[in-house]
């Protein structure tokens, strides 16, 4: 938020400005969702607590029960802060009133993201202490940057935040501790690329087909099939594809799995494939490919994954398409372009990336490291599944369920992916509409889901969104 900022005082909005429009949005946000019940303001000694002090005077005039606890006294104070103070008119108690005070709910303006150190303490008690709590910017206690409790950390129910997201609202661990949290437009121009995800980022570029089309019009997504043990994550994930609305969708086949995959599909075309050279030929007419579903970690793979990475379709690689890369990285980058899409879980992240997760800031810094590394766009798999593009783009989808940790789910979704670019949508866009719709099939199902499940939930979903276009 930064540049953001710097760019508003350019334009001669001071910071005492914006932190008055923030501590006025904290205080209509806590009347507007929790309307009754006496208020405990906790105020820090910087900004977070300045914002606490502007929305405590604002919710005195709205008539509520509050009272006012500061961490340090108002005299030492300085800058945004003491002017946030002078604004207060009543009474302010230390910290240690605050730990036996009776009230109904906690604003907690203690610390903003940018804590660097552990709350210890009163601020530590106070944090575990329990009981309703709305928090400024974040639960004081958790690193921003970083999306970690640094030690004891307020659980909130609900979060006002200003301008835009930070990681720490939508990555794990620290997400979980946000509650339900509200972006504040305070008039500072986003400049932040990262978006949670939901329909509404992407609901009007959802294909349909139009009165003129056909099913060529529509795309032609090809899977490429493993060995004849391995066949059920290509079927999975050539099945998502034709569902989420792929005109035609061919499964490429090792000839000795040909009768198996035969056997087990019907609107889905099979194509025996023997290598890669003739692999190359069959997918000349591939809008997108799709390869590592059940591939197997063999020299054959990696000779596949070379042919569809010189053929004309957009690939999306996943599983032992990737994993097969594991010590020769760069001959990988280098063949990727810009449309391709890649869809690792943690391991084969690590495995393609090293340890940029552990080097990163956090999970959207790694992820957008590792599209630049690419040259293409990285879906990292996940409770928080992360999907980031080489300029910075970046996306979280956070609409899951655990139920999806079951075999065979990141086959669907790779379906999903390659189903929707096949339709001509941008790779981003097509990741982000995969990754909500293959987390509400997931929550549509629930306890007891199997992979299978899931693609079958489509239809509804689709006409559910086409219904909110109207
Ligand atoms: N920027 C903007 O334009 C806007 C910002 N806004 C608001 O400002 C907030 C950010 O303000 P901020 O930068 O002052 O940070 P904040 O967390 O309030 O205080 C840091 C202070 O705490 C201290 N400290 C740190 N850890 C500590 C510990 N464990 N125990 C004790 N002390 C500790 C630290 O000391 P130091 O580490 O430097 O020694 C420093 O003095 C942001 O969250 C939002 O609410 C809005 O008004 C909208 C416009
Ligand atoms: N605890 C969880 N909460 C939400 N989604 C999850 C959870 N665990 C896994 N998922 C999702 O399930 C899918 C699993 O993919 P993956 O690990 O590739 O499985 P497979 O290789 O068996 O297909 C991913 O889309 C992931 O985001
Ligand atoms: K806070």
């Amino acid at each position: 938020m930064q540049a953001a900022e710097q760019a508003v005082f350019a334009q001669g909005l001071d910071s005492f400005e914006l932190m008055q429009r923030a501590g006025d949005a904290v205080a209509e946000f806590v009347h507007a969702n929790w309307p009754e019940g006496s208020i405990q303001v906790l105020c820090g000694p910087g900004g977070n607590g300045g914002d606490g002090f502007v929305a405590a005077s604002k919710l005195a005039k709205l008539w509520r029960d509050v009272k006012v606890y500061s961490m340090v006294p108002v005299a030492e104070l300085t800058g945004d802060a003491a002017k946030a103070a002078a604004l207060w008119g009543g009474p302010v108690g230390t910290l240690e009133d605050a730990v036996e005070a009776p009230h109904d709910l906690v604003l907690d303006g203690l610390f903003g993201g940018g804590l660097s150190r552990p709350l210890e303490g009163t601020a530590a008690q106070l944090a575990q202490r329990g009981g309703r709590v709305i928090s400024i910017d974040v639960p004081s206690g958790i690193c921003g940057l970083r999306a970690k409790p640094l030690g004891p950390c307020f659980i909130a129910e609900g979060t006002i935040t200003f301008a835009a997201l930070r990681p720490a609202h939508v990555l794990r661990p620290a997400s979980a501790y946000c509650g339900n949290v509200f972006v504040a437009d305070i008039g500072v121009p986003v400049q932040t690329r990262l978006m949670e995800n939901s329909p509404m980022l992407w609901l009007r570029m959802l294909p349909q087909p139009g009165m003129a089309d056909h099913k060529h019009s529509r795309g032609h997504l090809k899977v490429l099939s493993g060995g004849i043990s391995s066949t059920g994550a290509a079927r999975l994930a050539v099945r998502a594809g034709l569902r989420i609305g792929a005109g035609l969708a061919t499964l490429l086949t090792p000839p000795s799995a040909l009768m198996v995959n035969a056997g087990q599909l019907t609107a889905v075309m099979v194509k025996a494939v023997d290598g890669a050279e003739e692999l190359a030929e069959a997918i000349q007419t591939a809008s997108v490919v799709i390869a590592g579903p059940g591939a197997g970690i063999t020299p054959a793979t990696r000779a596949n994954v070379e042919a569809i990475l010189n053929g004309p379709g957009r690939a999306v690689l996943d599983a032992d398409a990737l994993t097969v890369f594991e010590s020769q990285q760069d001959e990988l980058f280098k063949r990727l372009r810009p449309t391709d899409l890649l869809t690792p879980h943690i391991g084969e992240f690590n495995r393609l990336f090293g340890d940029l997760l552990e080097t990163a800031t956090n999970k959207v810094e790694a992820v957008r490291q590792a599209s630049v590394k690419a040259g293409c766009t990285v879906l990292l798999k996940g409770p928080d599944t992360v999907i980031a593009q080489p300029d910075g783009g970046a996306v979280v989808n956070i609409h899951a369920t655990r139920w999806l940790a079951t075999a065979g789910s990141g086959d669907v979704l790779a379906g999903f992916a390659g189903g929707l670019m096949a339709q001509g949508i941008d790779t981003l866009v097509a990741a982000s509409m995969a990754a909500w719709i293959h987390g509400e099939a997931g929550r549509r199902v629930g306890a007891g889901l199997i992979s299978e499940d899931l693609e079958r939930q489509v239809p509804d979903i689709l006409s559910a969104l086409h219904g909110e276009i109207g």
